[in-house]
């Protein structure tokens, strides 16, 4: 079994993860271009952590501006095997009021202007999606959210829009209306590309506001959700502190196979292969191409 080196990506109010042992951020380049910041490697009760702000620090990118690719590949070649991605998410439930935290298992992906894969011509592979979350990785994360008493519900779907512009009332109710429970910017293509490096991965979608569906509740708007968002961000780090402490030291075998995605996913015959395209591969898929 491989060692654990368990990531962090944090979302809106998530920019630093305070307490971390040896803390030092460090610049990782990628044959993807440049993650969204630097990277902050730390050690939290021996464990070791890599923490990355998904929008940089200060909040510099939009969601469609993220380099998805290039954060995940970072995460993969520092050897990082799981990862928790923090994500403030607006609400489709009335049971799931602000401060809520959703361990989501499923997505609805209607982004439409990112890169979605490390692969393409030159080095197809399809990797199985239909369970997008590591279940192993979510127990662990729900654990550690009931020893810290923080409200904590398992499985819901995750709506992942364009944006930047928040949702019209109409997508709003439509989104509703197909048993979402809770809508976001940024999880895809963050979630697939995960799967494809090999990643387990699992969100915790952090509610700060109901969208604008609700009729006792007010439209979404960003001073809404920042009243929410300094709370959010001070429960994610305690359950981070407890995540870590309690994380297994060996990376235990995912239950479904997230840790192997790419054993039968690669369908281009080796002779057809673009070399150039396998050496950017190096690090998300040197494991199945023998290039790690
Ligand atoms: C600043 S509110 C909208 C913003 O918050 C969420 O980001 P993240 O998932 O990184 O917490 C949402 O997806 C939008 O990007
Ligand atoms: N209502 C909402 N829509 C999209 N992203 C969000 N992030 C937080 N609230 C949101």
């Amino acid at each position: 079994m491989a060692r654990s080196r368990l990531g962090i990506i944090g979302g809106s109010g998530v920019y630093d993860l305070p307490g971390l042992k040896g803390a030092r951020w460090e610049h990782v380049p990628t044959p993807w271009g440049e993650p969204s910041d630097q990277l902050h490697f730390g050690e939290l009760d021996g464990l070791e952590l890599v923490f990355l702000p998904r929008h940089g620090r200060g909040h510099r990118l939009p969601p469609g501006a993220i380099n998805y690719r290039a954060n995940i590949d970072a995460l993969k070649r520092v050897g990082v095997t799981d990862v928790v991605s923090l994500s403030a998410v607006g609400s489709f439930r009335e049971a799931l009021s602000p401060g809520t935290f959703v361990l989501v298992d499923q997505f609805i992906d209607r982004t439409f202007a990112r890169e979605k894969s490390f692969f393409g011509p030159g080095c197809v592979a399809h990797v199985a999606f239909a369970d997008p979350v590591s279940p192993g990785l979510a127990d662990l994360v729900e654990a550690a959210a009931r020893a810290e008493s923080i409200p904590v519900i398992r499985g819901g779907t995750y709506l992942a829009m364009e944006g930047p512009q928040f949702s019209t009332r109409a997508e709003s109710l439509l989104y509703r209306s197909w048993g979402c429970d809770v809508v976001g910017m940024t999880n895809m293509p963050e979630a697939k590309l995960a799967r494809e490096a090999e990643l387990c991965y699992c969100v915790v979608a952090m509610v700060t506001d109901y969208d604008c569906w609700h009729p006792d509740h007010g439209d979404v708007d960003v001073p809404s959700i920042l009243r929410i968002v300094a709370d959010n961000a001070d429960k994610a780090r305690r359950l981070v502190e407890r995540l870590a402490r309690d994380f297994p030291r060996e990376h235990p075998p995912c239950p479904i196979g997230s840790d192997r995605a790419l054993e039968t996913a690669i369908v281009t015959a080796p002779a057809a292969r673009d070399p150039d395209l396998l050496v950017k591969l190096d690090a998300v898929a040197g494991r199945v191409l023998g290039r790690s």
